[in-house]
């Protein structure tokens, strides 16, 4: 670790001992029934959550991996057929404007129309989207950084053959990954497989779930502010105070004591 990581370690942990509470963790039923409330109840669109949850981790990436020290290197981020792979799409397209290099790894694409937008808006802000892996070799000498958006609280394990060789890939490389809302092929619940990935970046949205306890990376950020207070305070999420306008917050792993 060098001066400058120590210090945004640090500068993390203590920033979080202002603004983090008790955050509570979610199991996989209680995390889809919040989602359905958000929907049904509360009338938000789809893509109206997934733009903020984008933007939420394109800023914790940017908190923790600034541009700056990516140099020339491109950021992999990897897409699955969900909902979290849209929150990829859209984190993709913000890390463009916030002057990262971003290259879409979309194995399996979905034929919905929110992702057919999403993906065009890629493809025209020069963001090349990509069917085939590339080898671990090109992934170590390109990419500085592995966005993870492969599955998020609705996986259900074990990983399907077609996504073996991605989940491979991120198991054996060297370059950090950051890992939206779930480490891709854990248990949303139960946690890591014996072999499972180990990113460096965890970003939380909503509110954090279960696996998220056996989380021993270096950063942890929870993002998707748009939970109205009726509706932390009905499932007692105990969020922790966003500071100011930011729209993530970097939670401390021991501070994060299961409430549930
Ligand atoms: N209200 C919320 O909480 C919000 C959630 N969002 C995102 O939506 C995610 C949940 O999205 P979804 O419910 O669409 O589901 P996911 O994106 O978690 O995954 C579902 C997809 O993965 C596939 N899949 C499941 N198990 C698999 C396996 N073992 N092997 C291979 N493929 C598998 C399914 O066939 C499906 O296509 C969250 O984790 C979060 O990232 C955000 O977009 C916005 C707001
Ligand atoms: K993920």
């Amino acid at each position: 670790m060098n001066l400058l990581q120590i210090l945004r370690t640090v500068h993390n942990r203590s920033f979080s001992t202002s603004y983090t509470k008790m955050v509570r963790y979610l199991g996989q039923q209680e995390a889809q029934s919040i989602d359905i409330e958000l929907f049904n109840e509360y009338s938000f669109s789809v893509d109206q959550l997934m733009e903020l949850a984008g933007l939420s981790c394109a800023v914790a990436i940017e908190k923790c991996y600034p541009q700056s020290e990516l140099g020339n290197k491109s950021v992999m981020v990897c897409v699955g057929p969900g909902n979290n792979g849209g929150d990829g799409l859209v984190c993709a397209r913000h890390l463009k404007l916030f002057n990262y290099k971003p290259i879409v790894y979309y194995p399996k694409r979905s034929e919905r129309q929110l992702y057919n937008n999403l993906t065009k808006q890629c493809t025209l802000m020069n963001i090349p989207v990509i069917q085939s892996l590339p080898e671990n070799s090109t992934v170590e000498c390109e990419f500085g950084l592995i966005v993870d958006a492969l599955f998020g609280f609705s996986f259900k394990p074990p990983v399907r053959e077609e996504f073996i060789p991605i989940i491979k890939l991120m198991r054996e490389t060297k370059v950090p990954i950051a890992s939206i809302d779930i480490p891709s092929g854990w248990d949303v619940e139960t946690g890591p497989p014996e072999d499972g990935i180990k990113p460096d970046l965890l970003i939380s949205l909503t509110a954090p779930k279960l696996c998220a306890k056996l989380y021993t990376g270096k950063y942890h950020y929870l993002g998707g502010r748009f939970v109205p207070p009726r509706l932390e305070e009905k499932y007692n999420l105990d969020l922790p105070k966003y500071p100011g306008t930011e729209c993530c917050v970097s939670i401390a792993q021991k501070q994060c004591a299961a409430k549930q």
